[in-house]
């Protein structure tokens, strides 16, 4: 599946040609396609096809309501970590009885709403969450269904801001105290235990870590069916990677198949929770060349997006690909790709060798994941609009936000408390 092509304007997403984005809708600007995500998403549920499942879209790795309304449309179920993402979830038309609700530090009110609205489990992350869980429950004279999401102590060999499941981690439940707890869960009368869970990090590149961590859980799901505790799910998490530069992320039939052999005959729906591996390479973040700057040690390009709009770079020294759309025949140069912000973490790519002039404009790619769901006003900069691209047609999915916007719920001191001083 190549949604982006070079042709005779320059590169395309889907049949429309990046320059035709940036005249209409302006720069930065995300740009989605459509058929990407739907295959992203048909190749991951169609991969299991032969267990029972069910994809749980992590929400946070992109939540604009286009993009949850399309995989709700596909079957999908959703993970959240706050109420936000719950409420988002709805509004797009997801199904919050398949929902699961993870993060370790959920407050009574996005409980209740979470039991209000009939979500499918509670990922419960500490032995305090599963007492107040039981508490709001009662309250609202219900039960709540819940998994205890396992810490099971293995290396995801991934970069370390990243990693969630090693017993350092503030995610999670040791390991060594899972048993307990589920007996703890199981005697407590507001709650239903349902399922186990786990996620053990992101940007995953290898099968092997998904692989350990599924056997860990088995062995407790082992112990707890001989105390009487049976589940009716396994949740695995998300976490698988994609290629940014030239990663190999694992085949999807392999990773597939790895975990069905050890999951045959016993009768647990498989919960997965990808996020990245479903929109990470569906969409872009185009932005236009302001400046360049031309220095003895370095060469500057100063393009308008930055890192409010894509923290990845600055945050994790991520690579991005970044293609210009109307490709030069001029010489190449090595250029630092850096944004307006003031800030010298503030780039988007390092050393990048390519022919620029001023005005041109770059698509930084496989920005799909993680781009504007962490963008931020920093330096008073509204976030970037997105667009998504389905065949011919190009959708606005999310405006581009105005400067008054971004202080509209800020208030002056009144006057005579200035005057008081
Ligand atoms: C609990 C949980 N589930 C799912 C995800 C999605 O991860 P990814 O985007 O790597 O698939 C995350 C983020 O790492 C997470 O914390
Ligand atoms: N935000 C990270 C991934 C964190 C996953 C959330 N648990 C990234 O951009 O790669």
């Amino acid at each position: 599946m190549t949604p982006f092509a070079y042709r005779e304007q320059g590169l395309c997403v889907e049949a429309v040609p990046l320059t035709r984005i940036a005249a209409q809708y302006g720069t930065p600007c995300y740009v989605y396609s459509r058929a990407a995500l739907e295959f992203a998403f048909r190749n991951f549920d169609g991969a299991f096809s032969g267990l029972p499942h069910l994809i749980c879209y992590a929400v946070k790795a992109n939540s604009n309501l286009a993009i949850l309304d399309l995989f709700a449309r596909l079957g999908a179920g959703f993970d959240i970590v706050s109420g936000g993402e719950l409420k988002r979830v709805v509004a797009a038309g997801g199904d919050p009885s398949k929902v699961v609700f993870s993060g370790v530090g959920k407050t009574e009110a996005e409980m209740r709403l979470a039991l209000e609205l009939g979500i499918h489990c509670f990922n419960v992350e500490s032995e305090a969450e599963l007492y107040r869980l039981n508490e709001v429950a009662g309250g609202l004279k219900r039960r709540a269904p819940v998994s205890l999401r396992v810490n099971p102590d293995v290396n995801p060999r991934t970069h370390p801001y990243i990693s969630t499941g090693l017993k350092e981690s503030k995610f999670g439940i040791e390991y060594a105290r899972a048993f307990e707890l589920y007996q703890v869960a199981q005697g407590l009368p507001h709650l239903v235990v349902r399922g186990i869970d786990c996620h053990i990090g992101s940007q995953i590149l290898q099968v092997e870590p998904f692989v350990d961590a599924l056997e860990r859980v088995l062995e407790l799901v082992d112990r707890l069916k001989a105390a009487g505790i049976r589940l009716e799910h396994l949740d695995l998490g998300g976490g698988l990677g994609i290629r940014y530069r030239d990663e190999c992320p694992p085949d999807l039939a392999e990773y597939a198949r790895r975990l069905a052999e050890r999951l045959a005959g016993r009768g647990l729906k498989l919960l997965l929770e990808p996020g990245r591996a479903l929109v990470g390479n569906a969409g872009l973040l185009l932005t236009r060349v302001e400046y360049l700057k031309p220095g003895q040690t370095r060469h500057f390009a100063i393009v308008d997006a930055a890192m409010n709009d894509l923290m990845r770079p600055a945050l994790y020294d991520a690579w991005h690909d970044i293609l210009p759309v109307v490709p030069h025949q001029g010489s190449a140069r090595t250029w630092e790709i850096v944004g307006p912000v003031c800030e010298s973490g503030d780039f988007l790519g390092h050393a990048r060798s390519l022919a620029l002039a001023q005005g041109d404009l770059l698509a930084i790619m496989s920005a799909g994941a993680y781009g504007m769901s962490m963008a931020s006003n920093y330096n008073s900069r509204p976030r970037a609009a997105e667009v998504m691209v389905s065949g011919e047609q190009v959708f606005l999915i999310r405006e581009r936000e105005s400067v008054e916007a971004l202080y509209a719920l800020e208030h002056l001191l009144p006057t005579d408390a200035l005057s008081a001083s």
